[in-house]
């Protein structure tokens, strides 16, 4: 039986959406020997842990009261201090990780799994890795970072194993899983055509749930505020929508590509096109604000821009490329027959193209966002980890 002490930062759509997938595949864990233990579960302001991390976990009535409780918008900070749990906040939350952590080093170790949207977990996921510890991520900002911390969260390999999985951060105790469309393999893809030596020159996309969803539903006559609200509803879009609709979000996946291509880029390298003017910014305006007074005054524009398209016998997607030293990220008019110009909804596309892929690409597709798909897609990369926890005294 693999015993897997889990540690979930960040409780939201993403976040509950797993817990519920834990509990839901316990039958399914249990023929495979998998033994998913709950030990912590933080929010941005408190965290909860079980008291004896080693060989308790939190049972599954108490996660399913953890995920309502932030559903309905409490806090963990409203629960008492009792035998099940432990509640911290503040700067107590970094120390009692890296206890955790610690704690577990000298057994399994710890998954500490990031489904936050914060670019401040990235120290403790280095820490953490430090301890023999196994980093899970949703969260895309760490691996965003400047390449002085990047390097330091994928570049420290422990114990090697000998059974190559796939995955390069893979080989090491330390294993570093993290996805740039949901749940499709697009890395794990990317890693196995790199490990086998075949370099990839190009790669061309649409690698936003939210922005796809938004060009087809526009395209169908729907205004863009109406629809990038109900993209929100949907659980496509970022904490903040207008990650999304500034293109960050897309240029924060085309770095990871970038980087995993061998670019030894910044976030700052990548040209951007955003969907909405500076001012309507976080630095300029609340979110409540943009979403009731800016969105609506955005309609007009990419409307004009959809039909100038359409003229053309067009559609708009908002693009991603990779090649040589170019990574850029924006809306193109791109023919309706073509990979790009056929995706509906909040489906991504990624096209590869490489030395074996040279005259048609590989292609990928699939549902790009959602909590449901993007959990699973955790969940997948939690178990892709399980060998590493196998031989573990706490293990049953
Ligand atoms: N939805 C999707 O389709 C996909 C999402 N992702 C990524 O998944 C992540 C989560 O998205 P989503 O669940 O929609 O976001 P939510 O805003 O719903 O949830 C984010 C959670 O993270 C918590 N949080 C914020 N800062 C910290 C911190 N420093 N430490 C611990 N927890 C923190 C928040 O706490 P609080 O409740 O207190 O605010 C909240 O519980 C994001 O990084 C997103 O990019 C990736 C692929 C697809
Ligand atoms: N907001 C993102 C979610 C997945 O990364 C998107 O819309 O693609």
């Amino acid at each position: 039986m693999a015993s897997i002490p889990l540690l979930l930062m960040g409780c939201g759509g993403v976040g509950r959406q797993l817990l519920h997938h834990v509990i839901s595949c316990r039958p399914l864990h249990s023929q495979q020997g998998v033994r998913l233990r709950v030990v912590g579960v933080c929010d941005s302001k408190s965290m909860v842990a079980i008291p004896d991390v080693l060989t308790s976990e939190f049972r599954d009535d108490f996660l399913l009261q953890l995920c309502e409780i932030k559903s309905n918008g409490s806090s963990f900070l409203d629960l008492t201090k009792t035998g099940e749990c432990q509640v911290y906040s503040g700067e107590e939350i970094g120390r009692k990780v890296i206890d955790v952590a610690t704690a577990l080093s000298s057994s399994s170790g710890l998954a500490l799994i990031d489904c936050s949207a914060s670019s401040e977990t990235i120290g403790l996921l280095s820490q953490v890795i430090n301890l023999d510890g196994c980093v899970v991520l949703a969260n895309k900002k760490p691996l965003t970072s400047p390449l002085e911390y990047y390097d330091k969260l994928v570049s420290q390999p422990r114990r090697l194993r000998h059974e190559s999985t796939g995955y390069p951060f893979l080989n090491a105790h330390v294993a570093l899983l993290y996805k740039v469309g949901a749940g499709l393999p697009v890395i794990a893809t990317i890693n196995r055509m790199l490990s086998s030596g075949d370099p990839i020159n190009r790669i061309i996309g649409s690698l936003s749930g939210t922005l796809g969803y938004v060009m087809s539903e526009v395209e169908g006559g729907r205004p863009f505020s109406e629809v990038v609200t109900s993209a929100k509803k949907l659980g496509f879009t970022e904490p903040d929508p207008r990650d999304d609709l500034g293109g960050m979000d897309v240029a924060r996946k085309a770095l990871i590509l970038a980087r995993l291509l061998g670019h030894r880029i910044e976030l700052d390298s990548i040209k951007v096109e955003s969907l909405y003017p500076e001012k309507m910014g976080p630095a300029n305006i609340p979110l409540d604000e943009f979403l009731a007074n800016g969105l609506p005054l955005l309609d007009e524009a990419i409307q004009k821009r959809i039909e100038s398209a359409a003229s053309n016998g067009n559609v708009l997607r908002y693009v991603c490329l990779i090649e040589e030293s170019r990574c850029e990220v924006g809306l193109q008019e791109v023919s309706k027959d073509s990979a790009l110009g056929r995706l509906q909804g909040s489906d991504n596309v990624v096209e590869i193209y490489s030395r074996c892929y040279s005259k048609q690409p590989l292609v990928i597709q699939g549902a790009g966002a959602g909590n449901d798909t993007t959990a699973v897609g955790v969940l997948a990369d939690i178990l892709d980890i399980q060998d590493m926890f196998r031989h573990s005294p706490s293990a049953a």
